[in-house]
């Protein structure tokens, strides 16, 4: 969209200017207030979008804490998209912490009671019957391309809640990618909740009932993805923060059915890949040279394990089973080794259980092998933490891992940020610097012996999923493929700033998340259309400029009344 985009609208009044899509606020023109009868609705001034901007910013920063902030700025998404959209813009370093990881952890937590406004489809399970009438409600004459769904049971690292998180992610997906608001959806899937604070609490606003499990569970997600797959077939479903029981199987079950994204297992998976490479360039080694420890075997440590292990296939040509072999999992029990047995080791970690043989005389009374145990004893070069088990990585762990490797790679990817592993300010003192680093939240640059400052890198698929769904949309790609993703992540990789130097952050600056996305979606699309499986007739070579024109951006359009325009 250009300064000089015409838009005919139908809305007059009131309506255009509760209307967050097309509300400009004190920005219409005095063309614009007389022929949509808003003269008397607004004061006289006309203000730029540089004026409101200016305006809305000394307004937040009388908000004195990150969830006033977040609230403040919540309210505004449902006012005015584009001023949204270009106050962020202009600050996102700072305000991607407030509208996302961590302080959006504290919003979900306390959704029910900031509630102001409902935004995005809610599907509740008691509603099942009329589900389609409700989707159709919100969606009908609309073109959507991305609708990103959570039923919220494993929100961030702070558990089942209910309800939560699908705005964020879209919200980041037009912020970061570039992709048209009104041309996403989030939604809501309702199917109650096992949070005990919330089942009791008077004023929750989701359905106050223990979560459906089983069959009645897999109806309702079905009837959802059939609506999906029926009303929107070359949408791309983003899945977000499902519990771990779920979001592999559901993942499975649909990826061959449609473009279906599991974010918490590929976008974590494809970030940090990208961050790994990284830091063994700066450590001249290859994938398969590592040991890795990877601390909870949740979606993210699935997936993570999944990307580093498929990548190493890949780029040093060896068989899976040789790269299964370079990965040592922990979870709530210690090292995944097959005595846990099937009761404790899902399914789809098979690949990675570990021969009971290893680990003799090393486990504890219990059976157990701990992380500092698996540290010792296979002196680790990388250590990922996707645990939700703040401080899991001790001094002493991180201490015996710096004995056996010259440069521990320690990626604590927990959110939000009181749930890391380790603080990397710790990492890097107890390493004497040698560490290199990079967290899920945001966290203060370290300081290096030599007094340098080492930036922390924020190793969040944010940094990666709103140009994986962009590239796919794009594209209009019938998959989300293992090789669009591994072309995004090596394009994400390619711009690490470490590659210039090894004291550089091992990823891009979230402040340079928009141009870093828009390179990993130009290498997705260019990677379907080459495996066949892009919906449009354009050649790779195109892409770039197919993107451009594509990318959304918040600027005011002029508009003109139309009886029959947009509504
Ligand atoms: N940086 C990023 O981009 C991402 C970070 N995450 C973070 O990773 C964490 C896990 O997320 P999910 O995998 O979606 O959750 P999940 O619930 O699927 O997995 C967590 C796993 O950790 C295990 N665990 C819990 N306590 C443990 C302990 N003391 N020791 C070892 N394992 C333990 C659990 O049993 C579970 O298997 C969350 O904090 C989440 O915010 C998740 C996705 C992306
Ligand atoms: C970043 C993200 O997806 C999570 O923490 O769950
Ligand atoms: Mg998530």
């Amino acid at each position: 969209m250009s300064a000089t985009t015409k838009f005919r609208v139908a809305l007059r009044g009131n309506a255009l200017l509760t209307h967050p899509r097309f509300n400009k606020g004190t920005a219409f023109t005095t063309t614009e207030r007389a022929a949509f009868g808003i003269i008397g609705h607004l004061p006289y001034k006309v203000n730029t979008l540089d004026e409101q901007c200016d305006r809305a910013y000394q307004q937040l920063q009388t908000r004195e804490t990150p969830i006033l902030k977040n609230s403040f700025l919540t309210s505004m998404k449902s006012q005015n998209w584009v001023l949204y959209y270009t106050l962020i813009s202009r600050h996102l370093r700072e305000l991607i912490p407030i509208i996302y990881t961590p302080t959006e952890a504290d919003a979900i937590a306390n959704y029910s009671h900031l509630f102001r406004r409902s935004e995005g489809l809610y599907l509740s399970f008691p509603n099942e019957e009329t589900m389609e009438e409700e989707f159709l409600e919100q969606t009908e004459g609309r073109d959507i391309d991305l609708i990103v769904c959570s039923d919220a049971e494993a929100i961030l690292g702070i558990g089942d809640q209910g309800v939560g998180i699908s705005t964020a992610k879209a919200a980041i997906y037009t912020l970061i990618g570039g992709i048209d608001p009104s041309k996403a959806l989030s939604v809501t899937l309702d199917v109650g909740t096992n949070n005990e604070d919330l089942l009791k609490d008077p004023l929750y606003v989701g359905w106050q009932e223990k979560r459906v499990r089983g069959e009645g569970y897999d109806r309702f997600v079905d009837k959802f993805v059939q609506l999906v797959r029926k009303y929107y077939p070359h949408s791309l479903l983003h899945f977000e923060d499902f519990g771990v029981t779920n979001a592999e199987r559901l993942l499975e079950l649909y990826k061959d059915q449609h473009a279906c994204f599991n974010d918490d297992i590929q976008g974590t998976g494809a970030v940090t890949l990208a961050a790994v490479m990284a830091a063994i360039g700066v450590t001249k080694t290859q994938l398969k040279d590592q040991r890795f420890i990877v601390y909870g075997a949740g979606s993210a440590g699935l997936g993570i394990t999944r990307q580093l292990r498929d990548g190493m296939v890949t780029a040093d040509n060896i068989s899976a089973e040789e790269a299964n072999s370079k990965f040592y999992l922990i979870d709530k029990h210690g090292l995944i080794k097959s005595s846990l047995g099937e009761a404790n080791i899902r399914a789809d970690l098979n690949d990675f259980v570990r021969p009971d043989s290893e680990w003799e005389g090393v486990a504890d009374a219990n059976g157990e092998v701990s992380l500092l145990e698996v540290v010792k004893k296979i002196k680790p070069t990388v250590l990922i933490g996707c645990s939700t088990h703040a401080g899991g990585f001790t001094k002493e762990v991180v201490q015996v891992m710096a004995k056996g490797t010259e440069r521990p790679i320690i990626l604590p990817l927990s959110n939000p940020s009181r749930l890391v592993e380790v603080d990397p300010k710790d990492a890097n003192d107890w390493t004497g610097g040698k560490a290199l680093l990079a967290t899920g939240s945001p966290f203060p640059p370290a300081k290096m012996p030599n007094g340098k400052e080492y930036i922390i890198a924020e190793c969040n698929n944010a940094l990666i999923y709103p140009g994986l769904g962009f590239g796919a949309m794009l594209s209009k790609s019938r998959t989300m493929s293992d090789k669009m993703i591994i072309a995004g992540t090596k394009r994400l990789a390619s711009l690490s700033p470490a590659l210039e130097h090894p004291d550089n952050a091992l990823l891009p600056d979230f402040a340079d998340s928009p141009s870093v996305n828009f390179e990993v979606a130009v290498a997705v699309a260019e990677q379907a259309i080459e495996e066949g499986l892009a919906g449009v007739d354009w050649k790779k070579e195109e892409v770039r400029e197919k993107a451009k024109e594509k990318v959304w951006e918040p600027i005011y359009g002029e508009y003109i009344y139309d009886k029959d325009g947009e509504a």
